[in-house]
């Protein structure tokens, strides 16, 4: 059913804006990530995501999967993982934890280089 699917906007808990266009068929997306915020300060900017969603059959609610590039202000990758859950009232959240792998100088400091977080989003 169409109502199982993440296209559209999100916004989370740090003010990002995720804007999710088509799922295709496969569940497959793309779109783009919005952040207000990141480890060198604030800048908005608009980087490129793609991901999966899962589509159950018997109507249980899709997990997903996707990755952002951070583009023209960081060297990073977050992998995001999560389920879409809908409470009584109809509200929609993605329930998610990310993995934020920070580009680093040496194999020395690979040990420094990777972020973990929860992050719920809510339609915006
Ligand atoms: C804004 N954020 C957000 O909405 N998150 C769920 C967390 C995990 S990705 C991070 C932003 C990383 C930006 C890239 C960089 O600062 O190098 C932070």
């Amino acid at each position: 059913p169409e109502e199982r699917k993440l296209s559209g906007l999100w916004r989370n808990e740090l003010d990002s804006l995720m804007e999710i266009s088509a799922v295709r068929d496969n569940g497959d997306f793309q779109g783009k990530y919005l952040t207000r915020v990141t480890l060198a300060g604030s800048c908005a900017h608009a980087s490129p995501l793609r991901g999966a969603q899962q589509q159950p059959s018997e109507g249980g609610w899709p997990t997903f999967a996707f990755t952002v590039r951070w583009d023209k202000f960081s060297n990073a990758t977050t992998a995001f993982t999560g389920q879409c859950f809908m409470d009584t009232g109809g509200k929609e959240t993605l329930t998610t934890m990310w993995l934020l792998r920070e580009a680093v100088g040496s194999l020395e400091e690979d040990w420094k280089a990777t972020r973990v977080g929860r992050n719920v989003f809510t339609r915006k």
